[in-house]
């Protein structure tokens, strides 16, 4: 079994970016630990308080995005964090090499009915100069990312990651190490599984209807074959099971806010997966262009998603041959 810091040396990764997901991991490992506790170390219900997406934050919410933020701003190579659940980035080191994005609990809803979560990464090079307290200098296209991932807190907590050279994965082991368990994860270019919200299906855009539509007609509909779908409501946990055995997961836009591009963000949500999803042989759009290819103009855009298997995603593409719905303001 190889310890996640021997497989990244024998890889030949950077060393400081090594030492930054080492360290990663220890707040990773205390929020799994506390998840593993329940009810009994208090994480479970509301705050009074909202973040700025809106939304009423979760006690976990809340705990892991504290523990993620000390344990980084503490390294010495962290120039800034910037996190789903503050209004404006923290400044780190100054001199520190790297910028880390995060969305410290993902799937939140799931959390007091006991269903899988996650915390989702995204690692910048922080760029010579500028201001880390400013948003600036994270709006950097996915493109840009260094390396990417998620820890999912399932029946096993694995984290799944990319430095831009394939996706592996390692399971937390009893001894609170992370060992390799799966090498070069490729998904599959077909499948007969998807995944979207079906609650919203008349807010979409005739686009997707006309796409889902399709895929519920099965065998005697245009696609010529039976799909199943699956709906966790855990980000994490739809794209886990997508880079395990492939499907389409897709949180769309749709006309509930049309300012917005869509519910899930591209900085913590939208780039860390889609950079994982590519690294993996899939594809991951806007439903019309790849999402890492978005420029972002504001440190918690929202962005419509559609990824996973290569051919599904191509077969869902050739339905949105118009133009995108408009973007924010
Ligand atoms: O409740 P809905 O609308 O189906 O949304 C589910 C989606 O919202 C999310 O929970 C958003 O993430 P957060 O929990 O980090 O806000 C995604 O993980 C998931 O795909
Ligand atoms: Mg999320
Ligand atoms: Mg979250």
């Amino acid at each position: 079994m190889q310890l996640l810091s021997q497989f990244l040396r024998r890889n030949e990764t950077d060393e400081q970016l090594s030492d930054l997901i080492a360290t990663l991991m220890v707040a990773c490992k205390e929020i799994a630990l506390k998840l593993r506790q329940g009810a009994l170390a208090g994480i479970h219900g509301s705050t009074d308080n909202t973040n700025v997406q809106g939304e009423t934050q979760k006690k976990l919410d809340v705990i892991s995005n504290e523990i993620l933020k000390t344990v980084l701003l503490n390294h010495s190579l962290v120039a800034g964090v910037a996190s789903e659940e503050e209004s404006n980035p923290v400044p780190g080191n100054k001199d520190g090499r790297f910028l880390v994005i995060f969305d410290p609990l993902d799937g939140s809803s799931n959390i007091d009915i006991n269903v899988s979560v996650g915390t989702i990464f995204s690692i910048l090079e922080a760029p010579a100069g500028e201001d880390f307290a400013n948003e600036a200098a994270y709006l950097q296209s996915g493109r840009k990312q260094l390396a990417s991932g998620y820890v999912l807190y399932g029946p096993s907590a694995t984290l799944v990651l990319t430095t831009g050279h394939g996706v592996n994965m390692f399971t937390l082991s009893h001894t609170g190490d992370f060992l390799l368990s799966r090498e070069n994860v490729l998904i599959p270019e077909e499948t007969k599984e998807f995944a979207i919200n079906m609650s919203n299906r008349r807010f979409w855009e005739p686009a997707m209807r006309n796409y889902v539509d399709d895929l519920l007609e099965g065998a005697e509909g245009p696609r010529g074959k039976n799909f199943n779908m699956r709906w966790v409501a855990s980000m994490v946990a739809e794209v886990h099971r997508v880079l395990t055995r492939g499907g389409i997961f897709t949180y769309p836009w749709d006309e509930r806010a049309p300012k917005k591009p869509g519910k899930l963000r591209l900085m913590y949500e939208g780039n860390p997966m889609s950079m994982l999803v590519e690294q993996a042989g899939g594809l991951a759009t806007n439903c019309y262009r790849d999402i890492m290819d978005v420029e972002p103009d504001d440190i918690h855009e929202r962005v419509s998603v559609a990824l996973g298997s290569k051919k599904e995603v191509e077969a869902l593409m050739s339905y949105h041959t118009g133009e995108e719905p408009t973007q924010v303001d």
